[in-house]
C-alpha cells in the first residue's frame, strides 16, 4: 500500500519536473515571440517613415534635405556616444534656454515645438534637469525617446501627451537621484512634427537668487554653474528669455549672458509677457532696441507663450498671441517692429541663426575629425597592420559564425568513439565509489567464496538502485558538456580568442546553466529508464568471451594496482626521505618518520595472513622485535597507527597478486576447478567486476543514443538562445578590447565625417561658399 502511494508521489513528481521544463521552454518560446513581433513592427515603422520621407524629401527643397542630414549627424553623435566614450565628438550647434525662473523658458520652447509637452505646476521650479529636445521635420507630430524609440506619443492626442508630460517629470525626478533638486544629467527628447524648424534645444532649470524652503542649499550655485557650463560652448546659441512683467532691475540672467557672449553673436533676445507688459510701452520699446539690458544680441523678440489658463493648448496659445499682436496698439502706432514679434518670427531667427553657426562651425569641425582620424588611423596601423578591420558588430556575427559552425562538428561526433569515451568516463566516475564500497568491502567482511558473493550482491545492488544511475547521468552530462567546450568554444589560451574571453565565457555559463536545467527536469524519468537496464545487467553472470573475463581481470588489477601505489605512496611519504633523498635534497628524517619506518621495518616481516587487528601477542612481539634491532620504546598506539596503513596495503597488493592469477584461469573458473589455494575467492571478484563492466557497457550505449540527439539538439539550441538574448549593451560590454574599441572609433569617425562632408556640401549649395 505504503509503495503505491510512494509510485504515486513519485509519478507526480515526475510530471511536475516535466510541466516545469514545458513551462521553461514555452515562456523562453513566447520571449522569442516577442521579440521577433517588436522586430517586425519596428522594421515597418522604419519603412512607413523611409516611405514618407521619401514622400516628403522629393517634393522638398534643397534645406530640408539639408536638416535630415544634419538630423542623422545628431543621430550618430547619440550613437558613438553610447559606443565609443573615447572618441571626441565635434561641437555641433544647440539653443540654449535659459532665463530666470518661471521666466517663461519651457513655454518658449514649447511655442517652438508647437505642443505643450512638459509638466506644469503652480510657480514652483519645474524643469529640475536639462531637457534636450531635438526637433525635426516629420510627417507626423510625434515625440520620442531616444532609449525607447519604438514608443511614440501623438502630440496631437491629450492623453498622449498627459503621459508624455509625467513620463519627463520621473526622468527628471530620476536624474535628481540622492536627494538633488537640481541635476546636470540631460534628459534627451525627439519631436517631430510637419513644418517645424530642425534644431536642438536644451532647456535649462531657471536661474534663482533665493532658495526657499525645500531647496537643497548650494542650488542656485549649481543652476548657474550649469547654465554657464551650456553657454560657453562655442557654438551654443543663448536664447536669453526675460520675463517682460518684472522689473529689468530683479534680471540676474542677462548679466551671465553678456558674460559668456559679450559680443552678442550668438545671443537672441526673448521677452516673454508682454501681454502682461503692455503699461509701459515706452520701456517695452526700450528693450526691444537693445538699450535697457546690459547685453549685446544679434535680436530682440517680443512673444506671447502663455496666457492665465494654465492648461491652455498650443493652438489657444498661437490664436491669443496672434490676436493680442494685431490688435495691439504698440505694433499699429510703430512703437514695435513686426519682425520683432510672435513666435513665428522667433523660430524663423533662430533657424536662421542656427544654420549660419552650423555653416561657420563646419569647415573647423571637419578639420578637427580628418586630425581625429589621421591619429586613429596611424594607430592602426602601428598596432594592427595585417588585422582586418571588423567593427562590434562585424566581430560579433564573426563570432557567431564560428560558433555555429563548430556546431556541426558536435553533430557530427562519432557515435562508437563517443560511447567508448562514455564508458570510460563511466568507469572514472563510479570507479572509487565501486572499488572501496562494494569490491573491497565485500572481500574485507567475507570469509568464503559463497560469503563474498552474498555480501558483493547486496552491496551492488543497493548502489545499482540508488547512487549508479545517478552518477552514471551525471557522467554522462560532464561529457557533453566537456565535449562542447572542447569542439564549440574555441581555445581561450590562443591570443586571437582571448580578447573575447568574457564573451565565450559568458556563452558557456549560459548554455551550461540552461543545459542543466534541461537535465535536472529530465533525470527522474533518465535516472527509472537507466535503473532498469542496470539492474537487469548486472544479475547477469553468464559470460562466454574469454576477451571479456581478461579484460574484467586487467582492470580489476589496473585499479588495485593504482590503489596500491597512492598507499605505498603514503606510507613512503609517512616514513620520510629514504638515504639518496636525504643525500640529494640535504634533508634527514624527523625523529618521528625515524620511529615510523622502524616500527613498519619490523611489521612488514609479519606473515600475510595477519588480521587487520593485531593482537595483544602480536603487539608485544612488534615491540620487544623494535626494541631489539633498532633501540626504540614504541608504544602500542604508534604500532597500531603504523599497521593501519600498512596493513591494506599488503593486502590489496595482494589482491592484486591474485587479479593477475586469475586473468589466466577463465576456463577454470567456467569449469569450477579454480582451486581455494591459488585464490580464497576463487576469481569471483573478476565475475563481479565484469558484471559492472558490462552494467556500464549497457548504460554507455543507452545515453550515447539519447546524447547524440536529443542532448545536442539542446546544447544547440541553448547557444542560439544565449546569442539571441544578448542585448546590443551585453555586446557592448562583452566584445571590448583595444583592437575593436579603435575599429569602432575609426568606423563612427569616417561615418559622421561622411556625414558632415556632405552636409557642408549642401551648405555651400545652399548658402554658397
Ligand atoms: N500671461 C502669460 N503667461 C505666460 C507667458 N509665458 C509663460 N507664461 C506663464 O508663466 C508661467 C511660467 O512659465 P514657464 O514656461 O513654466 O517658465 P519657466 O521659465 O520654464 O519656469 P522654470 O523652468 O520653473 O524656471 C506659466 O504659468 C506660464 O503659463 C506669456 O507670454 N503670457
Amino acid at each position: 500500500m505504503k509503495t503505491g502511494k510512494n509510485l504515486m508521489q513519485k509519478y507526480q513528481l515526475l510530471s511536475l519536473q516535466r510541466y516545469f521544463y514545458r513551462s521553461q521552454q514555452e515562456v523562453r518560446h513566447h520571449r522569442k515571440v516577442e521579440k521577433l513581433e517588436s522586430e517586425c513592427s519596428d522594421l515597418h515603422q522604419r519603412l512607413a517613415h523611409a516611405k514618407s520621407q521619401k514622400k516628403s524629401t522629393s517634393q522638398s527643397q534643397a534645406p530640408k534635405s539639408m536638416v535630415e542630414q544634419y538630423s542623422q549627424v545628431l543621430d550618430e553623435l547619440e550613437h558613438a556616444r553610447l559606443v565609443c566614450p573615447n572618441v571626441d565628438p565635434p561641437d555641433l550647434p544647440r539653443v540654449i534656454v535659459v532665463g530666470d525662473q518661471s521666466s517663461g523658458k519651457t513655454s518658449v520652447l514649447e511655442a517652438v515645438a508647437r505642443a505643450r509637452i512638459f509638466p506644469r505646476g503652480g510657480g514652483q521650479m519645474m524643469t529640475r534637469s536639462p531637457v534636450k529636445v531635438t526637433i525635426a521635420d516629420g510627417p507626423r507630430h510625434i515625440a520620442s525617446f531616444p532609449d525607447q524609440p519604438d514608443k511614440y506619443y501623438r502630440l496631437d492626442d491629450e492623453e498622449h501627451l498627459k503621459q508624455l508630460r509625467s513620463q519627463i517629470e520621473h526622468r527628471m525626478a530620476r536624474a535628481c537621484h540622492g536627494g538633488l533638486t537640481i541635476s546636470s544629467e540631460v534628459v534627451p527628447i525627439n519631436v517631430e512634427g510637419p513644418g517645424l524648424r530642425r534644431m536642438v534645444l536644451v532647456d535649462l532649470p531657471g536661474l534663482i537668487c533665493t532658495e526657499t524652503a525645500g531647496i537643497r542649499p548650494g542650488t542656485a550655485a549649481e543652476i548657474l554653474n550649469l547654465a554657464r557650463e551650456q553657454m560657453d560652448f562655442p557654438n551654443a546659441i543663448i536664447l536669453c528669455v526675460q520675463d517682460g512683467s518684472v522689473d529689468a532691475e530683479r534680471s540676474q540672467v542677462t548679466n551671465y549672458v553678456r558674460e559668456a557672449d559679450p559680443t552678442g553673436e550668438r545671443t537672441l533676445l526673448v521677452l516673454t509677457k508682454v501681454d502682461k507688459a503692455v503699461a509701459d510701452p515706452v520701456r517695452l520699446k526700450q528693450i526691444l532696441d537693445g538699450k535697457l539690458f546690459p547685453l549685446r544680441a544679434l535680436g530682440y523678440f517680443a512673444v506671447v507663450t502663455g496666457n492665465e489658463n494654465k492648461d491652455a493648448s498650443i493652438a489657444e496659445i498661437r490664436k491669443s498671441e496672434n490676436q493680442f499682436f494685431q490688435q495691439s496698439p504698440l505694433l499699429n502706432s510703430g512703437i514695435l517692429q513686426p519682425d520683432q514679434l510672435g513666435t513665428n518670427n522667433l523660430c524663423d531667427a533662430v533657424s536662421k541663426l542656427f544654420w549660419h553657426i552650423v555653416k561657420n562651425s563646419l569647415s573647423g569641425e571637419l578639420q578637427k575629425l580628418k586630425e581625429q582620424l589621421f591619429i586613429l588611423e596611424s594607430e592602426w596601423k602601428a598596432q594592427y597592420r595585417h588585422r582586418r578591420e571588423l567593427d562590434r558588430d562585424q566581430t560579433f556575427g564573426r563570432v557567431k559564425e564560428q560558433l555555429f559552425d563548430r556546431m556541426v562538428l558536435m553533430k557530427n561526433l562519432d557515435p562508437g568513439q563517443f560511447e567508448n569515451d562514455l564508458k570510460a568516463k563511466l568507469w572514472e566516475t563510479i570507479e572509487s565509489y565501486f572499488l572501496h564500497e562494494v569490491y573491497l568491502a565485500a572481500e574485507d567482511s567475507a570469509k568464503s567464496k559463497e560469503e563474498f558473493k552474498a555480501i558483493s550482491d547486496l552491496r551492488l545492488r543497493k548502489f545499482s538502485n540508488q547512487e549508479l544511475p545517478n552518477q552514471s547521468l551525471e557522467a554522462v552530462r560532464a561529457l557533453l558538456i566537456a565535449r562542447f567546450a572542447e569542439l564549440v568554444l574555441p581555445e581561450l589560451s590562443n591570443e586571437a580568442n582571448a580578447e573575447h574571453t568574457t564573451l565565450y565565457q559568458k556563452i558557456s555559463n549560459d548554455v551550461q546553466r540552461e543545459f542543466d536545467g534541461y537535465f535536472k527536469s529530465n533525470k527522474t524519468a533518465r535516472a527509472s529508464e537507466l535503473r532498469v537496464i542496470q539492474q537487469s545487467t548486472i544479475e547477469n553472470r553468464f559470460i562466454n568471451s574469454k576477451i571479456e573475463w581478461q579484460s574484467a581481470a586487467d582492470r580489476l588489477k589496473i585499479t588495485l594496482h593504482n590503489d596500491v601505489e597512492k598507499r605505498w605512496a603514503h606510507v613512503w611519504d609517512a616514513a620520510g626521505p629514504v638515504w639518496y633523498q636525504q643525500y640529494w635534497n640535504w634533508t634527514a628524517r624527523t625523529k618521528d618518520q625515524h620511529e615510523w619506518d622502524r616500527i613498519k621495518r619490523v611489521l612488514q616481516i609479519l606473515p600475510m595472513d595477519t588480521q587487520s587487528k593485531l593482537t595483544k601477542d602480536q603487539l608485544a612481539k612488534a615491540r620487544f622485535d623494535i626494541q631489539k634491532f633498532f633501540s626504540i620504546e614504541a608504544t602500542e598506539a604508534d604500532i597500531d597507527d603504523v599497521w593501519r596503513d600498512l596493513y591494506p596495503t599488503r593486502w590489496i597488493a595482494a589482491l592484486e597478486k591474485n587479479a593477475a592469477h586469475c586473468r589466466g584461469s577463465f576456463q577454470k573458473y567456467k569449469d569450477g576447478k579454480v582451486s581455494c589455494e591459488s585464490s580464497r575467492l576463487q576469481c569471483e571478484d573478476v565475475m563481479l567486476w565484469w558484471r559492472m563492466d558490462r552494467a556500464l557497457e549497457m548504460s554507455a550505449a543507452n545515453l550515447r543514443q539519447f546524447m547524440l540527439t536529443e542532448g545536442v539538439d539542446t546544447l544547440a539550441n541553448e547557444l542560439q538562445n544565449s546569442l539571441d538574448n544578448l542585448s546590443e549593451n551585453d555586446i557592448v560590454e562583452l566584445i571590448k578590447g583595444r583592437q575593436v574599441e579603435l575599429a569602432e572609433e575609426l568606423k563612427y569617425i569616417r561615418k559622421i565625417h561622411g556625414l558632415l562632408h556632405e552636409l557642408n556640401r549642401m551648405l555651400n549649395q545652399v548658402y554658397g561658399q
